[in-house]
């Protein structure tokens, strides 16, 4: 049976110019067209990851989580971050339950430990569970509790590829990663989108991958065609495309003809 692990980039869902500006018409949309992709595929596992967007990049920038707590305050800090991607967490579970997607949110800081800011622990039961009883769960880049630093930030994206490296493991068919953000794919030099980016171009279009221009503190593009480039060398096909164009989510998944750029290893 496939896996469909979607990330709605907090580029998508919220405004990252303006502090704490969610987007809820955006997410209503997608939360149709993912629920239209559930009743075209009633088998199809969907795994659903949220980034933090305008509101927990914000105190993590404040309080530099990514770097770990010592103070009070940063320590303080580490908890109104979760409590940020909590709350924009919540008003997409909400417009997706309304939508009637049985989504189960699943704070990551429950479920991953990191030494230094590297992951070593890992325990996705609660993901198997839901996915077992047909939930969809909805994860999301949160803090985590580090054995060295304190604390850290883990992005959606590390988080949604542990978890395909995880299900690959257990023998799933098919899985595929969709990144849904406000660009249209990954951008050359001249700025055109590159549909194509495997092992063997890599090296031409790193110059052209950078930061976000936004306020995010979990690495921006060039972070994110490493990884997905990582995980597509064990199969998984991984997509970064235009979430706000009405459709091209479903189409990436229903395997039509879609706008952004592919990630394969060949
Ligand atoms: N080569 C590139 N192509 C597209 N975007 C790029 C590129 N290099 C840097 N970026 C920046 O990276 C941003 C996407 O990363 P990010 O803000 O983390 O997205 P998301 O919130 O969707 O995860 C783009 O909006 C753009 O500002
Ligand atoms: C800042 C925190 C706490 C999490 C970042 O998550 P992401 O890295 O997945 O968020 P976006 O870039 O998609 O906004």
């Amino acid at each position: 049976m496939a896996l469909v692990l979607i990330k709605l980039g907090g580029s998508l869902i919220t405004d990252k110019e303006k502090p704490y500006t969610a987007r809820p018409e955006v997410m209503q949309r997608l939360a149709r067209e993912i629920h239209y992709i559930r009743a075209q595929n009633p088998n199809l596992k969907l795994i659903i990851g949220n980034g933090a967007g305008s509101f927990g990049h914000q105190s993590a920038k404040k309080y530099n989580t990514i770097e770990g707590f010592v103070s009070p305050s940063e320590k303080m800090g580490f908890c109104l971050v979760h409590q940020d991607v909590l709350d924009l967490n919540l008003l997409l579970a909400k417009i997706f339950l309304q939508t009637g997607l049985p989504v189960v949110s699943l704070p990551p800081v429950t479920m991953v430990v990191t030494e230094n800011q590297k992951l070593i622990e890992r325990n996705f039961s609660c993901i198997d569970n839901s996915l077992a009883t047909d939930l969809i769960p909805l994860v999301f880049g949160d803090v985590v509790l580090d054995k060295e630093i304190g604390g850290t930030i883990l992005s959606t994206d590390t988080l949604l590829a542990e978890l395909a490296k995880y299900f690959l493991k257990q023998n799933q068919d098919k899985i595929i990663l969709i990144n849904a953000g406000d660009y249209p794919g990954v951008r050359d030099r001249k700025g055109d989108v590159i549909s194509l980016i495997t092992k063997s171009n890599y090296c031409e279009i790193e110059t052209a991958l950078g930061l976000s221009h936004s306020v995010d503190v979990t690495g921006g593009m060039k972070k994110k065609v490493e990884e997905f480039l990582a995980i597509s060398s064990l199969g998984i096909d991984c997509w970064i495309l235009d979430g706000s164009i009405p459709e091209n989510l479903v189409r990436a998944v229903l395997g039509k003809p879609t706008s952004g750029t592919l990630i394969r290893a060949f």
